[in-house]
């Protein structure tokens, strides 16, 4: 297997790539930007990427949730979670109070501002284009353009060439990054009983109610959602879908009910994957919810027509 990841090697996504044992025994592969790293599998020159999909403190990367969405060829097969932690790093000879410029991740940098404002509160936001990817252009670039860079520790440690002004400098210490693991057409992973459905919905029509119609159909299909962000589709303003993560398996009787609802409500919905969680946490289900509900109520109705299916009979003259 091949896997990518946004590079360069460093990053928190390499780390959450580094922790899917056949991402290590096989081969890896840095990109330079999120849209890259899946295109190297919608063309097949990847046969997974991981992308950050969703922070803590920033909510969804939008790099990713627009990039997904693009067509219907990428599914979400596996996440994993990662506690994020931050070093300011710069060549010998730096001194905190000297810097100027600061590059890394607009992500990164979301997640330190409260630390900036404080500690570096003259110096001017470089954005980078990952993490580790603002580091080696201290070391590589004659003339990077900053003079110093936030990343995470293993950069350091990687490149004794890097001197550590400060550590620990998120502004929150439980912060953490969802990544995602792409491939093109896989098969869908098992369904584990802790699962998570991502789904993009677009707004159907710009109408009163049409959100809450769209909501109905997890509500009575007693699907619980753990993330929902409206982005807009670019096609013209005021043109929104919604990226959705939803507890449960395609498997599962309630989410097949639910996504029929959906699918009614809004024709272009697409399917992005069931995958396992990577908390492990089970979906609460209630009585009325459960499997049995859902499959003896599917019996009981189709014991009314004993005749052959509902769908079929409908065409007969008789209907
Ligand atoms: O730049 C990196 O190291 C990344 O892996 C990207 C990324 C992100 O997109 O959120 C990942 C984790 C951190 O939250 C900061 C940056």
């Amino acid at each position: 297997m091949r896997y990518t990841f946004l590079g360069p090697t460093g990053t928190f996504t390499e780390s959450a790539l580094l922790t899917v044992p056949s991402a290590v025994v096989g081969e890896r592969f840095p990109s330079n930007s999120v849209p890259a790293a899946l295109n190297a599998v919608r063309e097949g020159v990847a046969d997974a990427a991981m992308v950050p999909i969703e922070n803590s403190m920033e909510g969804g990367v939008t790099a990713t949730l627009d990039s997904i969405a693009l067509d219907n060829n990428l599914r979400i097969i596996q996440e994993v979670l990662v506690p994020i932690t931050f070093v300011l790093v710069a060549l010998p000879g730096t001194e905190i109070k000297d810097i100027k410029r600061i590059s890394t991740h607009s992500h990164a940098w979301a997640q330190v501002r409260l630390w900036a404002e404080q500690r570096v509160p003259r110096a001017e936001y470089v954005p980078g284009q990952s993490t580790a990817g603002a580091a080696m252009g201290l070391l590589e670039d004659e003339k990077p353009g900053y003079d110093a860079a936030i990343c995470a520790p293993a950069v350091a440690q990687a490149h004794p060439e890097l001197v550590v002004l400060e550590e620990n400098i998120e502004d929150n210490k439980q912060a953490v990054t969802r990544f995602v693991l792409v491939a093109k057409d896989p098969d869908i992973p098992a369904p584990t009983g802790a699962d998570k459905t991502t789904l993009v919905v677009p707004l159907p029509e710009d109408r009163p109610g049409a959100l809450l119609e769209l909501l109905q159909q997890f509500s009575t299909s007693g699907v619980n959602l753990s993330r929902i962000e409206s982005r807009p589709t670019g096609e013209f303003l005021g043109s929104y879908f919604f990226s959705i993560d939803a507890d449960g398996h395609i498997y599962d009787a309630r989410m097949r009910t639910a996504l029929r609802g959906l699918h009614r409500v809004s024709p272009g919905i697409q399917f992005l994957g069931s995958y396992p969680r990577a908390d492990f946490r089970k979906a609460e289900i209630d009585s009325i919810h459960s499997e049995d509900a859902f499959d003896s109520a599917r019996d009981w109705v189709e014991s009314l027509f004993p005749g052959g299916r509902p769908e079929q009979l409908r065409h007969h003259k008789h209907w």
